[in-house]
């Protein structure tokens, strides 16, 4: 009996389809394939290891969502272990410890639980719009700032001054560890056993050598924060954050678990908040940026909707958000168009049989986020930035236009901290818009300069540096 796989390029035998790989963007060429080869699954082997692509909402909805128990498994790999990564639940394998992390992070990061957080992220974008107006060109770095030091506050109580801050410091030199685990193209290198006889990437005695420092830095990221606010919490001085709140709620109560276990998970949880929001949160707001230059009848549309609610010299804030659905739509948009995450990866756990093919146990998954954002039958036009397409003949809220939530990925293991960042974007987004009218730059001759639109090839994608202009609209004085 010969299983039929799901089409795809036909490739070289033991190697595979190797040379047929796209080295950049990789989302557009597998949404291409599903063009080329008609159909919305795909299937391409690399060095023995079976990759499928699913391209379409309806075929993650029926794999990620409706099988979740064979797909929501992550392909977990030794390198993740030997730099201290393994920490990162985010990354760990389907299993009941991953689901008493899940558990536990969404007790704080559940819809209605985030409100919790308002007023910190209120200050932290009101802080940015000053920074904004001190230093413009540096607007990248602000927007950065803002989204890292916003979580350590509300996870550890962290007071960060400025990007020189050693705890700063520390958790982007961890958090720069991921990169160098990581091919370029989204894959964790062992995830393809016969990559590992390529010398250069195989764990070998070199990258022991030098996993074992990065372990050093990773353990010292998850660790330091969490003795310094346990030995408060021990000694009666509470830092009013959310691992304050967990310690509170596992000394009370540890539900059966192991106390040794939860500690573990409590670490583990709070410690891979930074390296989840930080850079997905803040590449979403320079996609904003971007996108008003691109688009200034935008801009325009949703500074008029603005003026017609809020008071002058008053900060737009989330009970304004009823008020304000072109910001909201603004918002949606900047997630559709440009997903930091294009390509979700996954594991399958069983052999499965979907649409007559055939996925055999241990297929590395593609959910092509990408693709499902930019499908022409849901999002007509799907690659022009245009937020009406959420929004009826009376500027409101559509129901009937599918939220893009596949940026956030699909299924059990869709970003628990969605509710979260779709709070600060929103903030952050109306907040910029009220005080600044963004404009491209003009260089020395005076002449305009055009964006180039361009995107950085990688797991996570962001703009390429481009240069804009902020211009204040209202005098800075925000009143409380
Ligand atoms: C615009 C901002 C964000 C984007 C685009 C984003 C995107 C994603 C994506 C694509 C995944 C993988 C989902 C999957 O495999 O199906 C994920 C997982 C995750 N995200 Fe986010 N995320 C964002 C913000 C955040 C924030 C602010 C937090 C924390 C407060 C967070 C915490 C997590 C965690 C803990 C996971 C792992 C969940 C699991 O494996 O069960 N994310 N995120």
């Amino acid at each position: 009996l010969r299983y039929r796989l799901p089409p795809g390029p036909k490739g070289l035998p033991l190697i595979g389809n190797i040379f047929d790989l796209p080295r950049r963007f990789e989302w557009l060429t597998y949404q291409e394939w599903s063009r080329q080869y008609d159909s919305d699954i795909v299937h391409f082997e690399i060095l023995g290891t079976h990759v499928v692509v699913l391209n379409s909402a309806a075929a993650a909805s029926d794999l990620f969502e409706k099988r979740s128990k064979i797909y929501s498994d992550k392909p977990e790999t030794t390198m993740l272990h030997l730099t201290g990564w393994n920490r990162n639940w985010g990354l760990i394998k389907y299993g009941d410890y991953w689901r008493l992390h899940r558990r536990v992070f969404h007790q704080y990061f559940r819809s209605t639980n985030v409100y919790a957080y308002h007023s910190a992220s209120k200050k932290a974008v009101r802080d940015m719009i000053f920074s904004l107006h001190r230093t413009p060109d540096k607007f990248s770095q602000h927007i950065r700032f803002m989204t890292g030091s916003n979580i350590l506050r509300i996870v550890y109580a962290m007071d960060i001054k400025d990007e020189d801050d050693p705890s700063l410091s520390l958790v982007e030199d961890a958090v720069d560890v991921i990169s160098k685990i990581v091919i370029p193209g989204a894959y964790l290198v062992d995830s393809f056993p016969l990559l590992r006889h390529i010398p250069a990437w195989f764990p070998g005695s070199r990258f022991k050598r030098d996993a074992a420092k990065w372990k050093i830095i990773v353990d010292e990221m998850f660790m330091r924060p969490y003795r310094e606010l346990k030995s408060s919490f021990e000694s009666g001085a509470l830092k009013p954050c959310v691992l304050t709140d967990m310690l509170a709620d596992i000394s009370r109560d540890t539900q059966g678990h192991d106390p040794a276990v939860l500690e573990d998970v409590v670490i583990n949880t709070s410690g891979t908040t930074y390296a989840a929001a930080a850079e997905t949160t803040g590449i979403t707001l320079v996609t904003l940026v971007l996108a008003m230059l691109m688009h200034p009848e935008v801009q325009k549309t949703a500074q008029k909707e603005m003026e017609s609610v809020l008071s002058e010299g008053r900060l737009p804030d989330l009970d304004d958000r009823e008020s304000l659905p072109y910001v909201t739509a603004l918002v949606k948009e900047c997630t559709r168009w440009r997903p930091p995450i294009p390509l979700i990866i996954r594991k399958s756990l069983a052999h499965d049989e979907y649409k007559g093919f055939h996925i055999p146990a241990g297929t590395i998954m593609i959910g092509n986020a990408w693709a499902v954002l930019h499908d022409p039958e849901t999002y007509p036009d799907p690659d022009t930035f245009n937020p009406s397409r959420f929004l009826d003949d009376a500027g409101r809220l559509r129901k009937d236009v599918p939220d893009p939530w596949a940026t956030f990925g699909f299924g059990r293991r869709i970003c628990p901290g969605r509710h979260f960042a779709l709070d600060v974007l929103w903030l952050a987004a109306a907040g910029m818009l009220a005080a600044f009218s963004i404009e491209k730059p003009v260089d020395e001759l005076g002449n305009v300069v055009e964006p180039t639109g361009e995107y950085l090839p990688g797991g996570i994608s962001s703009p390429a540096p481009f240069k804009a202009a902020f211009k204040a609209r209202s005098a800075l004085d925000f009143a409380e």
